[in-house]
């Protein structure tokens, strides 16, 4: 069985650049299917998620090759319309294939998605895009069948789904005709697809905005197009220095992208320095509680670094109220977190953190992506030895994350 071994107790201190986000790079690698020529997609991270999606693509009849940071998909003649089943499991962002095969072939056969257990995580918001774009969907036996000559329409969320704003727009690119999607999601990875779309000759605007419209049946073209940093893994890295106390700076993440996180470290007593690509966290004292932490769709405090964060400030004085909005169970690390000596108490969608002076090493479990990383942040605060196992979960957002807690100084294995 894999595991981390976190050794405690020591101030990290140095700088890590930040690999490509996993939010968006699943989404321009389905987008890839969408274009009949090769796409070069730079800084793509090596992770289990994107492996799987490039097992997707290679099932589905495209070439694929990786050169350094960079894989390579050449769509020119895909030959297949249907994801397996077990494909569709491994990651939640196989849904996003749906718009992308269906827009690129005419029909799709999949089923529902895997993903980190965090509560119901529904598709009827993808499907409803689907249909209000002229798809027909069969749904048998957990299977969906969708077939469809796809036109623009207008699309109205009542919730700001990043999965479905993304595969509506890559229907939409599809699709003949216009397409406006009303109450799309706002996060930084819509924007990054939008510009990927467009290098590679698509007609869309508005992302980052709650309107985006587009211009559907475009030809597009082959190109090249380097994937934002992952500002998640950024906000994990940060918490991990505010609980190990130390400096760090991380280099290749935009700062804006970031500023609720960082208002909570400022607020927690961490001295924060951000210019465009580079954020350097300083903490010296133990952490003060802070001011209730809602998370929200963004420009909201992200739910993926809900629990990072949580992690970062059990060490400390007073005590932190965090609410979780986004997900029914996002707090699976809790418990896990108890058993290193923090003090959390639970009700719902509120979790009340009470800081104590210290934390010690424990075995302790990782239950999905983000709960996996906020164990390693706080055995990087606590006394001894740390074994964090169930890391298959990590390390689908995390390329390397024991190699780049060592260059932070922090001592960490894998074994
Ligand atoms: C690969 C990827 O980008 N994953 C991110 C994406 O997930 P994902 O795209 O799955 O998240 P959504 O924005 O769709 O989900 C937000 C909320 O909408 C609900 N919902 C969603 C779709 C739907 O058809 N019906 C419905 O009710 C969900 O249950 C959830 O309560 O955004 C989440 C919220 O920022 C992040 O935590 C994930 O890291
Ligand atoms: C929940 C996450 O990912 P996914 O939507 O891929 O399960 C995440 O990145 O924290």
């Amino acid at each position: 069985m894999s595991a981390y071994l976190v050794e405690g107790g020591r101030p990290l201190d140095g700088s890590v650049r930040i690999h490509g986000a996993k939010n968006s790079v699943l989404p321009i690698l389905a987008a890839c299917l969408l274009v009949p020529g090769e796409c070069v997609v730079r800084n793509c991270p090596d992770l289990s998620d994107v492996t799987a999606s490039l097992d997707i693509l290679r099932h589905l009849g495209c070439a694929v090759r990786r050169e350094g940071d960079a894989v390579i998909v050449d769509a020119s003649a895909p030959t297949g319309w249907d994801v397996p089943d077990d494909l569709m499991r491994e990651m939640r962002s196989s849904v996003i294939f749906l718009g992308a095969v269906l827009g690129r072939m005419g029909q799709a056969d999949l089923c529902a998605p895997g993903g980190c257990e965090l509560g119901p995580r529904p598709i009827d918001l993808h499907l409803a895009a689907m249909r209000s774009l002229g798809a027909v969907i069969a749904e048998a036996g957990g299977g969906l069948h969708c077939t469809g000559g796809l036109r623009g329409a207008d699309i109205v969320f009542s919730l700001p789904s990043v999965g479905a704003t993304e595969n509506a727009m890559l229907a939409a690119v599809a699709a003949e005709g216009d397409t406006t999607i009303t109450n799309a999601a706002r996060e930084p990875e819509i924007v990054d697809l939008q510009q990927f779309l467009c290098a590679m000759g698509a007609d869309v605007h508005g992302a980052g905005s709650s309107v985006i419209t587009i211009r559907g049946g475009k030809r597009l073209h082959g190109g090249a197009y380097a994937v934002m940093g992952d500002r998640i893994v950024a906000a994990t890295y940060l918490a991990a220095a505010a609980s190990a106390g130390g400096t760090v700076e991380v280099t290749g993440v935009d700062w804006r992208h970031l500023s609720t996180v960082t208002a909570v470290l400022a607020e927690a007593g961490c001295t924060l320095t951000s210019t465009p690509e580079r954020i350097l966290l300083r903490c010296q004292a133990p952490l003060r509680g802070v001011r209730p932490v809602r998370t929200a769709p963004y420009p909201g405090f992200p739910t993926d670094a809900q629990a990072p964060l949580m992690a970062a400030l059990c060490k400390g004085t007073g005590c932190s109220v965090f609410v979780e909005n986004i997900f029914e169970s996002r707090y699976r690390h809790v418990d896990e977190l108890c058993r290193m000596g923090a003090e959390i108490q639970v009700e719902g969608r509120v979790a009340v953190v009470y800081g104590v002076p210290r934390l010690h090493a424990a075995q302790v479990r990782s239950t999905d992506l983000r709960g996996g990383a906020a164990l390693v942040v706080a055995a990087l605060g606590a006394e001894g030895e740390s074994i964090v196992t169930g890391i298959h979960h990590v390390e689908r957002g995390y390329q390397d994350l024991p190699g780049d807690l060592r260059l932070l100084g922090a001592s960490v294995r894998r074994t």
